[in-house]
């Protein structure tokens, strides 16, 4: 065997991250001993499944177990687990680096508000370098499963950006981490400080996590018995145990072990299901979105066990991409231990599974958004839905458009801004129930934002006759509408494609209706002229009664990609064919007038190119040529 012994650097981030964590998570030190059993945990359940299919991995040792160790003369503690320990590449590319989706997000959104990026460290995972918050120098020595006793390996830190890796031997598998205390971290030396933790964290580790006991105190003239060895914890899984024998506490910290999460989660659901298959689900909603979540490969999600043994993260084949934000634990007896993955991909069990959980998940939502704004014994109002729909209201959009089975249910799960409501916060049900006498349609406008949409001109004659109507300014909407056609039996449209008939609706409608006819016979003068101004830079110029205040907008025609969708689509880089909007003007704005009145060629040009591109300007987009529409504005301003 070859010494090997090299010093590497931390990766960058690796250095910001432990200087901040170190700050930042000042107060909250203990996490360290939830984090590494964390991963000791991890590190069975990884060997339990790989000796489902090589049983030499066990070495002859298959009692899995993590065992925690002070020693008061030399201020260490060591945690030593018997898992699937890590070769050296392992360590090279585990330890020391932090490969993972979300890291750039991660460190754009740290603001230097130690508390405010405290919350988001602890969002990220600090994981194994948590150790440093107790400890100035970290040893950790590891085998992997399988390999020879000298192709151990030890990283060594003190934390300051660089590490000693060297080639050890290492006669038992698994990995072993020995913290050398600072000096303000003495409180951990004590065997009840360490015990209370772990019954606070990781009680429901499903591995025995074990210490050695307080040897009994001796009667006068009895030999001292030396200290056994004790289990702290446990040691069953969570998810077997009845409800009744859980508290919020147990709940609350396997979500933290099982979700990576520092805070508790917003909502659990916990059953056991019996039917054709036999499963049990255990899952969580988190509070906050993780840094992931719009990377496609995120890391965390939903794992599998079959019988208690780990065998995999399987996100998309336990729960549909859209509820990707779910974590937890589904248990089933139903499936095979030892066959690949692509086989259990395919098993009817798993798609009864899948099918289940997504059903119960949807369902915790629909009670969530029932008691939404109920208040509690204290009076507290419940936010719990608004606060998941403000994190993952988006994702339930996806639903939308993926889980066409369910359409249905996650569309009453929708909530958006809407004339009447800034915040998204109305249902398509409390919609319907304001709809005006006459009206059989729910209509909406998508816009680049909130404010785009609020002050869109399409929406004056909706303001006058009190109709309500659904801001839309997330980029999925376009998507959404266009999988969305209809509600309870009412079409959703558009007020911004199409021709637009509110016919039916309000009280005097069919005078309006009338009078709307005879203004656009005396307005067709200067439709025609101004069709002929923009020439092929519209598809089509009309009157409209859409317009109260403004004297023109663009409107597409019914069947035609949106303003909206096609600005999306050009913004990420896509081959759009321009789409030509239709002019509709107002024939009782006194531009019109005027314009129906002049007769200067010129004159009649530059008044409708200025009326095409200020509909341009309302729509939140830029005229072609900004620069000639100032000149040409300027020039009338002059006049
Ligand atoms: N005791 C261990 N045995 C085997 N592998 C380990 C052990 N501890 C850490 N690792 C490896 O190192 C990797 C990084 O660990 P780290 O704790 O930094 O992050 P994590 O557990 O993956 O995620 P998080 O930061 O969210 O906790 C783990 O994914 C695992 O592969």
């Amino acid at each position: 065997m070859t010494a090997t012994k090299e010093t590497h650097a931390f990766q960058t981030e690796v250095k910001q991250l432990l200087d901040l964590m170190i700050h930042s998570l000042y107060s909250n030190k203990e996490i360290f001993l939830r984090e590494l059993i964390s991963n000791a945990s991890d590190a069975a359940d990884k060997l339990r499944f790989e000796a489902t299919t090589d049983d030499a991995l066990f070495e002859g040792d298959s009692d899995l177990n993590v065992f925690i160790d002070i020693d008061k003369e030399n201020r260490t503690i060591t945690i030593r687990d018997n898992g699937i320990g890590m070769s050296r590449d392992e360590v090279i590319a585990n330890i020391g680096t932090i490969a993972r989706s979300g890291t750039k997000e991660f460190f754009g959104q740290l603001s230097g508000d130690q508390e405010k990026d405290a919350h988001l460290i602890g969002q990220f995972g600090v994981g194994f370098y948590s150790s440093f918050l107790v400890a100035d120098k970290v040893t950790l020595t590891t085998r992997r499963a399988g390999l020879e006793h000298e192709h151990g390996v030890r990283w060594e830190s003190a934390g300051d950006g660089e590490y000693d890796l060297d080639t050890v031997e290492k006669a038992e598998r698994g990995t072993e981490i020995i913290l050398h205390l600072r000096e303000e971290a003495s409180e951990y030396l004590d065997d009840w400080k360490l015990k209370s933790i772990i019954h606070k964290y990781a009680d429901h580790i499903p591995f025995p996590i074990r210490m050695m006991g307080t040897p009994a105190a001796a009667e006068e003239g009895e030999e001292v018995k030396p200290a056994e060895i004790e289990t702290v914890n446990q040691a069953s899984a969570l998810w077997t145990r009845p409800k009744s024998e859980l508290t919020d506490e147990d709940y609350n910290n396997f979500y933290k072990h099982i979700g990576h999460d520092f805070e508790d989660p917003l909502a659990r659901l916990h059953q056991k299901l019996e039917g054709k298959y036999e499963y049990s689900l255990l899952l969580y909603l988190p509070k906050r979105a993780p840094f992931d979540l719009w990377q496609l490969e995120a890391k965390h999600g939903v794992k599998l066990y079959v019988r208690r043994v780990f065998i995999m993260e399987a996100n998309e084949d336990l729960l549909p991409r859209y509820l990707r934000f779910v974590r937890g634990v589904m248990d089933t007896n139903d499936l095979p231990l030892n066959v690949s993955r692509e086989i259990l991909q395919k098993s009817p069990a798993m798609e009864a599974m899948k099918k289940g959980a997504t059903k119960r998940v949807l369902s915790m939502l629909e009670d969530m958004a029932k008691n939404a704004g109920t208040a509690d014994e204290s009076d507290e109002i419940n936010t719990d839905y608004a606060d998941f729909w403000s994190e993952f209201g988006n994702c339930i959009k996806e639903g939308i458009i993926e889980d066409a089975a369910n359409r249905d249910k996650i569309s009453s799960l929708l909530r958006f801004a809407t004339t009447q409501s800034d915040e998204q916060s109305v249902s398509l049900s409390e919609y319907v129930s304001r709809m005006q006498e006459g009206q059989d349609t729910i209509y909406y406008i998508t816009a680049e934002s909130l404010a785009a949409a609020k002050h869109s001109p399409h929406l004056e004659v909706f303001r006058k006759k009190g109709i309500e109507v659904v801001l839309l300014h997330d980029r999925i909407d376009e998507w959404l509408t266009s999988h969305l056609t209809e509600f309870d039996g009412k079409k959703l449209q558009s007020i911004s494609k199409g021709e637009l008939d509110l016919s039916n609706i309000g009280e005097n409608a069919a005078e309006e209706k009338k009078e709307q006819e005879e203004k656009a016979k005396a307005a067709g003068p200067a439709v025609e002229k101004i069709k002929e101004a923009l020439g092929d830079k519209v598809k089509d110029v009309r009157t409209t009664d859409r317009l109260t205040e403004s004297p023109a907008c663009l409107v597409s025609d019914q069947f035609d990609m949106s303003s909206n969708m096609e600005r999306i689509l050009k913004q990420a880089g896509q081959n759009v064919p321009d789409m030509k909007p239709i002019l509709e003007i107002n024939p009782d704005h006194e531009l019109i007038q005027r314009l129906a009145k002049m007769r200067s060629q010129d004159k009649i040009s530059d008044f409708s190119s200025i009326l095409f591109d200020q509909a341009v300007l309302a729509e939140g987009a830029l005229p072609e040529d900004p620069a000639g529409f100032v000149r040409k504005v300027n020039e009338l301003l002059c006049k």
